[in-house]
């Protein structure tokens, strides 16, 4: 996504929100693994709390992820568009 944002020359402000959500999506995950690893450590066993735990710390990636694609669109639509169009 960085080498592409420097091929289609975006502007500083995009590639600082670029970054903004890649480091979302990259400290959403590390916070899910280590939800994950402390519940194991915690439970072994099936317990509801520790799905609940694991279900919300999932969809914390998701949800970062989900929005990070839809900025991505944003922000890369009209350069590419301009791009393949040859403008
Ligand atoms: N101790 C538990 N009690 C109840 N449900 C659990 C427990 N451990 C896991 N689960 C359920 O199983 C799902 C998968 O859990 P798992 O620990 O395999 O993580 P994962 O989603 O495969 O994550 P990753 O792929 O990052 O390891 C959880 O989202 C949760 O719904």
């Amino acid at each position: 996504m960085i080498l592409a944002a420097l091929f289609f020359r975006l502007p500083v402000r995009d590639l600082a929100l670029l970054l903004l959500v890649i480091s979302v999506v990259i400290t959403a995950e590390l916070l899910n693994t280590a939800i994950e690893a402390a519940v194991d450590l915690a439970t072994p066993e099936w317990h509801r709390l520790a799905k609940i735990a694991k279900d919300a710390a999932a969809g914390a990636v998701l949800v970062a992820a989900a929005f990070a694609v839809l900025i991505g669109i944003l922000l890369f639509y009209n350069p590419v568009m301009t791009w393949l169009g040859g403008g």
